[in-house]
């Protein structure tokens, strides 16, 4: 399960208004990667891209052989059954019930019988931790309720890619914290291929084995978690570690009479590289490595502290919940 998105030279303009242009990336399949860039960067134009809402105007993105940015109609139909979406608001049906809501694309896609309906919804309510909130509506459950019931409904189809488009908006730092760690167990569990749009500095630095960084209408990095968290390139250190010295400005980059003023000015040190979040469910990652694996191999020396914790990295079963606790708290 899970398949791979090949994206190359891919560009988008509304107009004349370049969003983004010469895209290339490989998300591999059944790994979690994040997508980040400040706001109006393009990273929800980017998702619609990826599932055909919106043409690019070049550039390819090829899913399982297909080109969807050039396929058919009829093409395209059969690609998007392949994806789930979790939307920013859970996007319920604000007058159907929870089941109701989960049930949707199973009515319209499927010609599946209501008791069929029935086990499959309860086994996805079940998996995003709802069983027993079948009935109430979406107003009367909180946020990240919500947005869990919209997941349910997103993994309704069995997707091999699921899309979410900034799961942790509006959450409390525990309700993202738990988040996350459903995310990670799902991608466990599922095995489907993950891609996260999110302003969580926390899970990007946590969840994913790769992160994106959309910057100035382009791609300024894509590549494994401690690639990024251990880069020194001016926006990637920025953005990643949250930083106001650097490349990026209040509402667009930095002039260069602003930049010439921050020159002299010493950046802090990197912080520490933590642990990727680890599945509670005891099932590894599909790309689970050692961690600095990646920082070994190419030579890079981690910021000092990295990959430690105050528990021991446990790579086994049983014992993976607290480290992952640990992580997703950093
Ligand atoms: N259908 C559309 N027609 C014209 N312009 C659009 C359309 N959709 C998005 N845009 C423009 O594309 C740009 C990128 O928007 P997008 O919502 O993808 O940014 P974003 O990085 O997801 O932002 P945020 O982090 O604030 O959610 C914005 O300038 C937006 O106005």
């Amino acid at each position: 399960m899970g398949v791979e998105i090949k994206v190359e030279h891919l560009s988008k303009s509304f107009g004349k208004q370049l969003i983004w242009g010469d895209v290339t990336l490989t998300v591999p399949a059944g790994e979690i990667c994040v997508m980040l860039g400040p706001s109006g960067t393009g990273k929800s134009v980017f998702l619609k891209t990826l599932i055909g809402l919106l043409k690019p105007d070049q550039g390819s993105i090829i899913i399982e052989g297909t080109d969807i940015a050039s396929c058919s109609e009829k093409e395209l139909y059969e690609i998007r059954k392949l994806f789930g979406v979790l939307f920013q608001d859970g996007a319920m049906f604000g007058s159907m019930n929870l089941y109701d809501n989960v049930a949707f694309p199973l009515r319209e896609h499927t010609k599946k019988s209501e008791s069929e309906i029935r086990s499959i919804v309860m086994e996805k309510m079940d998996l995003v931790g709802l069983l027993g909130a079948e009935d109430k509506l979406p107003g009367e459950i909180s946020g990240g309720m919500r947005k869990r019931a919209g997941l349910a409904r997103a993994l309704v189809l069995d997707p091999e890619i699921v899309l979410f488009d900034e799961p942790d908006s509006g959450l409390d730092p525990v309700r993202t914290a738990f988040l996350n760690q459903l995310i990670v167990d799902l991608n466990a569990q599922i095995d489907a291929t993950f891609l996260i749009v999110t302003h969580d500095i926390n899970t990007a630095r946590t969840v994913p084995d790769n992160i994106g960084l959309l910057y100035h209408k382009h791609l300024a990095m894509f590549g494994p978690r401690e690639m990024l968290l251990s880069s020194e390139e001016p926006v990637v250190r920025q953005f990643l570690n949250a930083q106001r010295v650097g490349p990026i400005g209040m509402s667009e980059e930095k002039d260069a009479d602003e930049l010439a003023a921050e020159a002299d000015q010493e950046l802090p040190p990197l912080p520490p590289i933590p642990l990727q979040l680890e599945p509670s469910n005891g099932i590894p990652r599909r790309s689970q490595r050692e961690p600095g694996a990646w920082c070994r191999e190419h030579g890079m020396t981690p910021p000092p502290h990295s990959f430690k914790s105050d528990v021991a990295t446990p790579r086994t079963s049983g014992s993976t919940e607290k480290s992952g606790r640990t992580a997703a708290t950093a």
